[in-house]
């Protein structure tokens, strides 16, 4: 038999209602009741768009406010006790926890300036999720509320119904001890309790199956954790709901067999990252069981090749399978809602792609295959001529002309044992730059963005509306730049940048400029709460047809006798934040993409810049998840970022920035990037962070992140200096810049430049504290 069903759906809303809802309601435009109508709307419509495209079950559980993990912490109650109220509602709790609050001046000590629950990238992918705090002071207590109401919303529908939760081992997993000695792991058993409970409940109102979904199976993990799943399951079997264990985000290799035996009641497998598992899986999952074959890549939006996905289909039953449920990989979530009609794609690569609603068409065509081959009958002329139009395009998109280009192979194949290594040491070129620059203790700058105001986005609105002219668009943005450099100019930085104004998106922006990639009108992805990105669509071989940042930057530069940064971004973060090829290894595509950078450095060089930032926040993100493959990416990421870099003078500065992440593990391959200056986000780690540079002995110049810019709290001086006082305890004084934990386009003008200015308040007490460091080796 087979079923289909899919691990979740995205959810801002095909016209992102809900994040205009959201953001609507954070202004006290719209109430309580109107967010929640639209929530409900939305869950509607998409457990609708599932039964018409012919899903078997329908996924209830995938939906969320703002975040599904921190949905997990108002289900067991585990809410830190800084978010924990008696007044407003659990709403405006909610809320309060993912988003941090600063007291109005009437409100009780309880509404003292909280912060909001961390924020961490889920997984290898571009969503960020909450993450928990646990201590032995957590207790869970169960408030089921919310999703038995969503429950019963969805039996409206009349149509059988999967439930999907994160794990408990995985929930417990992905948070963060609150305490120097305390194991999250500890909480098990009482959590697993109330999951127990849960799973009765939702039994009970009416659920088929639930779908637990434990990624972390597809990590390395200690034997000790591995060896919790066993009871783990064993206990949850008693809350008498069907179980699919979820796994995805990579392969399974080494754990495959405990998966396999585990007391649960089918196995979901991620067949796009972890294919590689099919073979050993089918051998020893039990036929009675289900198997839930993840075919369709919920991580990109290439159509799916069905007759290979058929093929794997076919092995399930030949192994003596009974029941197969076909299913994309992983939530749907990281892809777009529709691709199919989207005005903004070049119409011969649209037709390769696959939005999350042409997904669910995908999933239904496979089954319809699937049955007619099993049974040993024809497909309908319907079907057949579905599936032949599919694989039409699948085809063509491997042999287009549009994907080859003989030039971009030839010049990466140029590339091949080369090295790509600055002219001098760091120390020679750090020498030259200080007689160029001639900057003072501690330097000030910024990481490149400032707030990217509602006008500056009306602006780029109206001119894609052909209500303005290109002309129009591009003396506003140069207004936009010339305040901005004038207010830097005001506050004394020392470096400064153009502000990014005329920037959507610090990796659009360059996909629009470069061959090789389409982009689309409205192909939103959720990156955190009500904050969408755009990724762009890298579909052919890639190259720079003209300068891109070139006459921005000289424009900046002409403003100011300070050094104004050329802003690039690096290409591993382009790569990471697109939807990427898969006919061609990610190091290929990445060093294509390095060229092009390392073109415009060029260009900027020429162009007299002399401190060029190529950013990049994403690799750390773009580390496989299993350590056996780690090594190999960061040897490839951090070629592709000297190729990008390296071509320039000693006496042209280098920057390159960082944040996300946990960096010490990955010292020595940052420190191969040989940038001159690297800043990187540590302000929420209270510099913790610094420590591993310093124990490196990190030989370039760093820029710690003095204060976290996703809040809109002014920091003091006093915290300021203590911060990077801690700093200096483990670097050397002379190598620290100072500056913001990452880019300002989120925040207001008012508290940017007050936070500024307490910044520059700040080097200037720092200066004073260390009137003796030697600025050049
Ligand atoms: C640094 N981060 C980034 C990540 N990934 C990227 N691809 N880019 C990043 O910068 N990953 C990690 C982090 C994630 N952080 C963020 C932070 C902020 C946003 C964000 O603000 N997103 C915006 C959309 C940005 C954008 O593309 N803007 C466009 C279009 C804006 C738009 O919606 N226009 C409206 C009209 C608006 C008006 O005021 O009239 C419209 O077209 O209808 C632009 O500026 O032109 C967001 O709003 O969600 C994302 C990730
Ligand atoms: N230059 C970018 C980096 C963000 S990670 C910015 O300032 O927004
Ligand atoms: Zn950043």
């Amino acid at each position: 038999m087979i079923k289909t069903h899919i691990a979740g759906y995205p959810r801002i809303g095909a016209q992102r209602e809900l994040k205009f809802a959201l953001e609507k309601h954070w202004r006290g435009e719209i109430s309580q009741r109107e967010l929640l109508d639209t929530a409900t709307a939305l869950r509607l419509a998409h457990w609708q768009t599932q039964i018409d495209q012919g899903l078997d079950f329908i996924t209830v559980g995938d939906f969320s406010l703002y975040d599904h993990v921190a949905d997990h912490i108002a289900l067991f109650g585990c809410i830190p006790p800084r978010f924990r109220h008696e007044e407003g509602s659990p709403l405006d709790n909610y809320f309060h926890m993912v988003r941090g609050k600063r007291p109005k001046a009437s409100q009780c000590a309880c509404h003292a300036d909280t912060f909001a629950l961390e924020m961490t990238k889920w997984f290898d992918t571009n969503y960020h999720y909450m993450v928990p705090e646990f201590d032995d002071e957590t207790r869970f207590n169960l408030h089921a509320e919310a999703l038995l109401d969503q429950l019963a919303q969805a039996k409206l529908l009349q149509h059988p119904i999967k439930i999907t939760l994160i794990g408990p081992i995985t929930l417990l997993l992905l948070g963060k001890s609150k305490q120097p000695d305390f194991e999250p792991l500890n909480l098990l058993d009482a959590l697993v309790d109330q999951y127990t409970t849960l799973l009765g409940q939702l039994k009970q109102a009416g659920a088929q199956w639930v779908q637990l979904d434990e990624p972390v199976l597809g990590l390395d993990l200690p034997a000790s954790t591995l060896a919790l799943f066993d009871s783990t399951y064993n206990s949850l079997k008693r809350g008498g709901l069907p179980i699919l264990l979820g796994t995805y985000f990579s392969e399974l290799e080494g754990h495959i067999s405990q998966a396999c035996k585990l007391p649960v009641d089918g196995l979901h497998l991620d067949c796009v990252r972890g294919l590689k598992d099919l073979p050993a899986v089918l051998d020893w999952l039990p036929n009675y069981k289900v198997l839930s074959l993840g075919l369709v890549d919920g991580r990109n939006i290439w159509k799916t090749d069905l007759e290979q996905a058929l093929k794997h289909v076919t092995a399930a039953f030949d192994s003596g399978k009974n029941e197969v449920w076909l299913s994309s990989n992983c939530s749907l979530l990281h892809c777009p809602y529709t691709l199919a009609d989207d005005t903004g794609v070049l119409p011969a690569v649209r037709n390769w792609l696959s939005g999350a609603i042409e997904k669910l068409g995908e999933i239904e065509l496979l089954k319809q295959a699937a049955n007619a081959l099993l049974h040993g009958k024809a497909l309908s002329t319907e079907t057949a001529t579905a599936l032949a139009r599919h694989q039409a395009a699948v085809a063509e998109r491997h042999s287009s002309n549009w994907v080859h280009k003989p030039a971009v192979k030839a010049r990466v194949k140029a590339t091949e044992g080369l090295s790509f290594s600055r002219q001098s040491p760091f120390k020679v070129r750090r020498a030259v730059q200080q007689q160029r620059f001639n900057l003072p203790a501690f330097p000030t700058t910024t990481i490149g963005s400032f707030p990217q105001t509602a006008d500056i986005r009306a602006l780029r609105k109206r001119l894609k509306a052909g209500l303005i002219d290109q002309n129009a668009y591009d003396t506003e943005i140069r207004n936009a730049i010339a305040d901005c450099i004038q207010k830097q100019e005001v506050l004394g930085l020392d470096v400064l940048v153009h502000g990014e104004p005329e920037r959507n998106d610090m990796v659009e922006f360059f996909g629009e400029r470069l061959d090789g990639f389409a982009f689309s009108a409205n192909g939103w992805v959720q990156s955190y709460g009500s904050r969408c990105v755009k990724p762009p669509i890298l579909y052919g071989d890639v190259s720079r047809p003209a300068p891109m940042t070139v006459d921005t930057s000289v424009f900046a530069q002409s403003l100011s006798k300070r050094p104004v940064k050329g802003m690039l971004t690096g290409p591993v973060t382009i790569l990471q934040w697109s939807f990427v090829r898969d006919d061609q290894a990610r190091s290929e595509t990445a060093k294509q993409i390095a060229l092009a950078i390392a073109d415009e450095v060029i260009d900027l060089e020429c162009a007299g810049i002399g401190m060029i930032q190529i950013d990049e926040p994403a690799y750390r993100e773009g580390l496989p998840l299993r350590k056996k493959d780690q090594a190999a990416y960061l040897d490839w990421a951090t070629l592709a970022f000297r190729i990008s870099a390296c071509g320039v003078k000693d006496e042209t500065q280098i920057h390159t920035h960082m944040c996300y992440a946990e960096f010490n593990d990955i010292l020595p391959n940052i420190a191969a990037m040989d940038a001159d200056v690297i800043t990187i986000e540590t302000s929420r780690s209270d510099m913790e962070l610094l420590r591993g540079f310093g124990e490196f002995s990190y030989p370039n110049d760093i820029g710690p992140g003095v204060y976290d810019i996703h809040s809109p709290r002014v920091p003091a001086v006093g915290e300021l200096v203590r911060l990077m006082q801690k700093a200096a305890e483990v670097i050397d004084p002379a190598q620290l810049w100072i500056n913001p934990d990452c880019g300002l386009k989120t925040r207001g003008w008012p508290e940017t430049l007050e936070a500024l200015h307490v910044m520059m308040q700040a080097a200037k007490t720092l200066r004073t504290l260390h009137q003796n460091v030697k600025l050049c080796a």
